[in-house]
């Protein structure tokens, strides 16, 4: 039989909840937690990411809680800040219905005001570590009356990063307490180590044989280092994602990475912690309302985080260890959604990749990248869907443009006036993909000369000889003839006659220069810079 949250013997202000909030029926997870919980057993939890673990501790917590006493009954501990932010607010949709006060501590925030919101008295706190030891220290925040104690991402809390402050604030908390650990993944010496913390726990797993979430489609793409910043456009290109999280290294791999695409034109902002909390803030409300098409970020976003609508989960950089990997593509291919899933993985890092799959027991496809007819024709095809869905949509206003048509229609072929508009729209949308291409004439170039621009990325070994050589040996040009050579960091200009320039264009459309790709298209001149 399918079980239902009414089953349960929870309150009926949370079964409205769960309703309010789209659940129709509990998850494998939260069917199995949810009555141990109840009956009051330590427990260590552990299911694939995005299946509900959240609501799995946080709903039998809600429940037991006496909201007419005003002090601290369950603390929920996270590694990052964006997660303690997270499970507050779902514990906040939880007690939608009832009296029960939640209140997320983190650092980065002003700490006086997490202070008088504690004084006023809220029943549950859920926050990072460091802050919640601050509090305690401080005496404004007192876990002598705890019931439950929740270690969310338990296996990364315990992990050496953590251990410390744990321990910590474990001193001061009441030893009656429920302890709760939850992860998708747990290592066996951390399952080992959590019986330190821990009453007689019982073990909930919900084992589907892979540690990786089922929905997520996972492929690799073997790339030089040199060539990653060109192939990951490829890729996103041909993919279109609705949204994607981008995964670096390091703070500094994540700023560069930003920054390159947003040199490109797409819509993407980083997140990791050297940035401010109002800064992080402001990143994520972006990513959430999809203001922002790419979060590109460290692993501070690889735990935990659950965002609508995240249909691709790039590594720009392959993780560290397998947990690294389950957690960070497990942001995508949540709550019964499919995802995609992409490692890009350099010749070196092969070895490292085939001990991921080791570990996480199942195979990763190589895929090929796309060549950019292919990109063009993939946008195409999603182009025409969209054309479509708006010729299909019936709620247009058509009758604003009506006047417009006809005369258009009037004065040219249908099959002109629908490819100039189509131009229209595609070179617009071009531009916001790609800063590589040429100016046909007059802008800044010599008399006579036609300037294009070369995006060759940034670590290829550039010279303007080498330009000239490659240049002139594949389009059949004399090098005499190339004008103005300027090489900068991720582009280049360069100057050719101007009835040369057709042949230019062909001949490097699918050449390497210097040793790499061109990522060469036509772009439309720039506006204002006729
Ligand atoms: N019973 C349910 N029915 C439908 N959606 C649910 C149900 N329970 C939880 N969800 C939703 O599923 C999404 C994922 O849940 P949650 O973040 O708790 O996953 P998780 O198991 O903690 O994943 P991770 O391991 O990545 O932390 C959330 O948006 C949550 O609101
Ligand atoms: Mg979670």
């Amino acid at each position: 039989m399918v079980m239902k949250f009414d089953d349960f013997d929870i309150s009926s202000s949370l079964n409205k909840a769960t309703k309010e909030m789209g659940f129709e029926a509990p998850s494998p997870i939260q069917e199995k937690v949810i009555p141990v919980i109840l009956g009051g057993r330590d427990v260590i939890g552990q299911a694939q990411t995005g299946t509900g673990k959240t609501a799995a501790f946080g709903i039998p917590i809600i429940n037991d809680i006496n909201a007419k006493q005003k002090h601290v009954q369950a603390l929920i501990l996270t590694p990052t800040r964006e997660l303690a932010i997270q499970v507050a607010g779902e514990f906040q949709k939880l007690s939608k219905f009832n009296k029960v006060q939640t209140l997320p501590v983190y650092g980065g925030q002003s700490i006086g005001h997490q202070i008088k919101s504690l004084k006023r008295g809220v029943q549950v706190v859920v926050g990072t570590p460091g802050r919640v030891l601050d509090h305690i220290n401080r005496g404004t925040l007192k876990l002598d009356r705890l019931s439950k104690l929740v270690l969310d991402e338990a296996d990364e809390m315990l992990d050496m990063g953590f251990i410390d402050d744990i321990e910590k604030i474990l001193q001061n908390a009441n030893t009656e307490r429920q302890s709760l650990l939850f992860s998708a993944t747990m290592p066996p010496a951390i399952r080992k180590l959590s019986s330190r913390y821990m009453n007689n726990p019982e073990h909930i797993t919900i084992d589907k044989g892979e540690m990786t979430a089922p929905l997520i489609e996972q492929v690799y793409y073997k790339v030089l280092d040199k060539n990653k910043l060109d192939s990951l456009c490829r890729i996103i290109d041909s993919e279109t994602p609705e949204l994607g999280i981008v995964f670096c290294r390091t703070k500094k791999g994540v700023s560069e990475l930003t920054e390159s695409l947003q040199a490109r034109g797409y819509a993407a902002d980083g997140l990791h912690g050297d940035l401010t909390q109002s800064q992080r803030d402001v990143v994520m409300r972006k990513f959430r309302k999809g203001t922002i098409e790419f979060l590109i970020a460290t692993d501070v976003a690889a735990r935990g985080i659950d965002v609508q609508n995240v249909s691709h989960v790039i590594n720009y950089d392959i993780p560290q260890d397998p947990e690294s990997y389950v957690h960070r593509i497990g942001r995508t291919g949540r709550a019964g959604k499919e995802g995609i899933a992409i490692t890009l993985v350099t010749p070196r890092e092969m070895k490292h990749l085939r001990s991921i799959e080791r570990e996480i027991k199942s195979q990763i496809p190589a895929k090929g990248i796309p060549s950019i007819e292919e990109v063009v024709e993939k946008q195409q095809a999603a182009w025409k869907h969209q054309i479509v869905e708006l010729i299909e949509d019936n709620e247009q206003d058509d009758a604003l443009y009506a006047e417009l048509v006809a005369e258009l229609l009037s004065e040219f072929p249908a099959d002109k006036v629908v490819s100039s508009l189509m131009k229209l729209a595609f070179y617009s949308h071009d531009e916001k993909t790609t800063s590589a291409g040429y100016d046909f004439g007059e802008t800044g170039a010599q008399k006579g000369m036609t300037r294009f621009f070369i995006n060759v990325g940034r670590n290829v070994d550039m010279t303007p000889k080498k330009l000239v050589d490659d240049v002139s040996r594949l389009v059949g040009i004399s090098p005499k003839v190339i004008g103005k050579i300027d090489i900068f960091e991720n582009f280049t200009f360069m100057e050719v006659p101007q009835e040369s320039a057709p042949f230019v264009y062909e001949g490097l459309k699918y050449a390497r220069v210097g040793g790499a790709k061109i990522n060469l298209e036509p772009a439309k001149p720039r506006p204002g810079r006729k």
